[in-house]
């Protein structure tokens, strides 16, 4: 049976499907619980201009998901980031191709390469707290977001290039920031809008600011390729790398797995690190004792904060409550059955992250920022999956916990923040999508005591 034949609970007509759009839009994470409320698991939702998928949300679709045979799992097209992170791109490769640059990236994020990046992060986040005119004087006022993305981006460019240069890090930071901002939601989920208008319209403004970053990542190729930078980086890596076969990635895929990278790595730990700290000073007696953890580890020497069970308890905590990457699709190449539903080839399947992480089968009191329960019980691939799993997990993971723990312990060490009124009692702000991660609706401020 194919996708539109078991379409059975699916909103029908092209009205519908634009409302429910809109309302997962809006909220996504309150729209698929009222999904789940009203029809159970799974069900599916249709995007107009990009189809339909299949959604489940508990451990048993998951585990059939991300257990299917690796061939017949492929990145769904047409896919709302392809015009971000390229064809090229690990994230939209598929079969035997992704397989090789997977192999090609992957020893790039092992393990023991990350501890070397330790100190990249921690001096990140020092630059931060210590740079830009004093901004986290006793008495200032922060925007953690703009903080952690200067942090994040910091962290990708250095563990990119194996260096930290100023120059470059100012040009990257604003061509990034342009190009993040040019790909607006509509643009995302609205293929149709994507034409240009004499250089004027939105699709237009993106493919410009997309130029302006891969000009100075071809830059950067170029200095690599001349032998005039660093050979410690992720960058220098990849051109070194050869496939079994003898053959190197072009220029041009090198500049698409770069970009790559640079997007898929900055704004989703940007976007964890506002979450932990918005919890955090919400929650005085886990601030309490993370703090204390932390403090009488002694420094703020990398690898020690990185091992603290109680940092890394809060780490997870958070990407339970707010996965930044909400949605996890695959393209399917042949039949596979999620949970009673019989789906084919050229159908799309999805895993509600919000859903998965909040099934009351599994957590108590899921709707509860309770760190404590990661101490209590290890959570299952199938159960706890914020970077998404099998052959396609999140290939960054390993950096991405270990900068989060460094760069919070970092933090909790060094100042002490207080919420706004508004924030440390008002209701929790709403997550919405910043082109590939999601995040809070509005930046949050801290005012720092100390
Ligand atoms: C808190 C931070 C992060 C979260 C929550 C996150 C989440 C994810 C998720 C859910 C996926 C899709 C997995 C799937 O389809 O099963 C993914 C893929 C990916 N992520 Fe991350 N990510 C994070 C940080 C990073 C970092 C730091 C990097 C690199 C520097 C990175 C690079 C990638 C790449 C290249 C892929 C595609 C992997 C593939 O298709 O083989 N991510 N990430």
């Amino acid at each position: 049976m194919g996708m539109d034949s078991a379409l059975r609970t699916a909103p029908r007509t092209p009205r519908l499907a634009g409302l429910h759009a809109l309302a997962a839009g809006v909220d996504y994470a309150r729209y698929f619980r009222w999904r789940r409320a009203r029809e159970g698991d799974p069900f599916f939702v249709r995007f107009p201009g990009l189809g339909s998928a299949l959604f489940t949300g508990t451990p048993e679709g998951v585990a059939q998901v991300f257990r299917a045979p690796t061939e017949l799992l492929e990145p769904p097209r047409p896919n709302p980031i392809e015009p971000m992170v390229g064809t090229a791109s690990l994230i939209l490769s598929s079969g035997a191709r992704h397989r090789r640059d997977r192999a090609l990236l992957a020893p790039a994020f092992h393990r023991t390469r990350i501890r070397g990046y330790g100190r990249i992060i921690r001096d990140s986040a020092v630059a931060e707290l210590d740079g830009r005119e004093q901004a986290w004087r006793p008495g200032a006022r922060v925007n953690s977001r703009t903080a952690a993305r200067a942090i994040t981006l910091r962290v990708i460019l250095g563990a990119l290039f194996g260096d930290d240069d100023p120059v470059r890090r100012d040009r990257y930071a604003t061509a990034v920031a342009e190009f993040l901002d040019a790909f607006s939601g509509p643009l995302m989920l609205v293929p149709a809008l994507r034409v240009g208008a004499f250089g004027h319209a939105p699709w237009d403004r993106f493919r410009i600011a997309r130029e302006r970053l891969d000009d100075l990542i071809r830059a950067d190729i170029a200095r690599h390729r001349a032998g005039a930078a660093g050979a410690d980086g992720i960058l220098a890596t990849l051109l070194a790398t050869r496939y079994e076969d003898g053959g190197a990635l072009s220029d041009d895929e090198v500049c698409e797995q770069v970009r790559t990278l640079v997007v898929a790595g900055h704004e989703t730990t940007a976007t964890s690190l506002v979450w932990a700290l918005l919890h955090l000073h919400r929650e005085p007696a886990v601030l309490d004792r993370v703090r204390a953890e932390v403090r009488a580890a002694g420094d703020d020497d990398p690898a020690t904060l990185a091992a603290l069970p109680y940092l890394e308890a809060v780490c997870q905590e958070t990407l339970r409550l707010h996965p930044p990457v909400p949605i996890v699709l695959r393209g399917l190449t042949g039949p596979l059955e999620v949970r009673g539903v019989e789906l084919d080839a050229g159908d799309t399947v999805g895993i509600a992250v919000p859903l998965l992480h909040s099934d009351p089968e599994v957590w108590t009191d899921p709707h509860l920022f309770r760190p404590e329960r990661f101490l209590e019980r290890r959570y299952g691939p199938f159960e706890f999956a914020p970077y998404g799993g099998g052959h396609r997990r999140c290939v960054g993971a390993t950096l991405a916990d270990y900068e989060l723990r460094i760069v919070l312990g970092t933090i909790l060490n060094r100042v002490r923040l207080v919420l706004t009124p508004r924030y440390a009692r008002g209701p929790m702000p709403l997550s919405v999508p910043h082109n590939i991660a999601t995040g809070p609706l509005r930046a949050i401020p801290f005012d720092v005591v100390a």
